[in-house]
């Protein structure tokens, strides 16, 4: 018998769903929120009823009946670190989305309204490979200062879903193959997947690694450290100059590369600077992934809306391409990732994983 699901993927500017028959799409839309809509609620948690009511409303235009469902599923939010799987929205896992343990991500409100509307019509609810999978190996946690470890907070769902993509395509298990994936997108990811385990990761939101398109990566610590006691700022200004106004963003007034590009068309040579060291950090941080797996790297996987971009794809084949061959899957599929993640579980092929 064929899964019908519907799939939601909130992002902070955006509600993006889909509806599936198996892996076949019905239909996809991404239903766009203005920064005046968003900056009504205080915070992600509740802008819930908001969201919810204009997936129904669209789901009722499309004249599609919401009990021909058999699953609904979300993108998982920041819970506590767990291993990568297909997670049942469970009473726990639902009270820690609706906190954010690890922080506020709009990912939050994916469990939160697959739980509620799968509730509404009785039937199962799911979230795949949030963005805290954890699966570091212990010498991955060393920073440097024991209260600060290092953490894993990644594209989980779009890293898994292109290195099974790629394994397939060889012929081969994930759980064979050492690759590294990079994925850049808004924020920046690299990690090191070991026989099917992410062993060790950049973290991609307020992390340690490259700058990104609206985030700052790792900076030099003292200086961060008299930034914080100068006075001059409150502790939201200071983690917004890092995540949301960092990166290229701060440098060249923009988080979106097709403008970069243009930029370096007209002539601007700071423009044209950025983006060659944002392609140094991000082969940097491949050089560092290539080090965690002992230089036995089957295959690097660039992936994100930036592998559309081919001066940042040809920088890194210069910079990394010696270290293994580069695959590019350009772009996300992230609704078919979570539509694939709980069809697995409803076909008996692996188990749901209990938060
Ligand atoms: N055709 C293209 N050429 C160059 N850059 C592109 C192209 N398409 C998208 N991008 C760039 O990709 C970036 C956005 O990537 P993506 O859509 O993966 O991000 P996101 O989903 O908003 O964030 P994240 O991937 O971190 O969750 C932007 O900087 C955008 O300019
Ligand atoms: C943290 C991974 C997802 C994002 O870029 O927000």
């Amino acid at each position: 018998m064929s899964v019908k699901s519907l799939i939601i993927n909130p992002g902070s500017t955006s509600t993006k769903i889909g509806v599936f028959e198996d892996e076949t799409l019905l239909f996809e839309e991404t239903l766009r929120h203005s920064t005046e809509e968003i900056a009504q609620y205080a915070s992600i948690v509740d802008q819930k009823d908001f969201r919810k009511q204009i997936i129904l409303d669209l789901l009722k235009e499309k004249d599609f009946d919401i009990h021909s469902l058999q699953v609904i599923v979300g993108r998982g939010g920041m819970l506590k670190p767990i291993p990568g799987g297909t997670y049942a929205v469970s009473d726990e896992l639902l009270a820690d989305l609706k906190v954010g343990v690890q922080g506020q991500h709009a990912s939050n409100l994916g469990g939160i309204l697959a739980r509620e509307i799968a509730d509404s019509i009785g039937v199962p609810s799911y979230i795949v490979d949030p963005v805290v999978v954890d699966e570091l190996m212990p010498i991955s946690r060393y920073s440097g200062v024991p209260e600060l470890p290092r953490t894993s907070v990644f594209h989980a769902l779009n890293q898994k879903a292109v290195a099974k993509r790629y394994a397939k395509e060889q012929g081969a298990a994930y759980e064979s193959l050492n690759l590294i994936v990079v994925h850049m997108g808004g924020g920046v990811s690299v990690g090191a997947h070991e026989q099917g385990r992410v062993v060790d990761v950049f973290n991609a939101l307020d992390g340690d690694g490259a700058f990104s398109p609206e985030r700052a990566g790792g900076v030099p610590s003292g200086a961060l450290i008299k930034m914080c006691f100068s006075g001059q700022y409150t502790e939201k200004e200071v983690y917004k100059k890092f995540v949301g106004a960092g990166g290229f963003n701060a440098y060249s007034g923009t988080n979106d590369m097709r403008d970069v590009e243009k930029m370096v068309q007209n002539g601007d040579e700071k423009a044209a600077e950025v983006r060659e060291a944002f392609i140094m950090q991000v082969a940097k941080d491949i050089g560092s992934m290539a080090c965690v797996l002992k230089g036995k790297i089957d295959q690097i996987i660039i992936t994100g809306g930036i592998a559309y971009d081919k001066v940042v794809v040809a920088g890194l084949q210069e910079r990394a391409g010696f270290i293994a061959p580069i695959t590019v899957y350009p772009g996300e599929d992230e609704l078919l990732a979570l539509a694939q993640g709980a069809l697995r579980v409803m076909n008996g092929e692996e188990k749901a994983m209990v938060y």
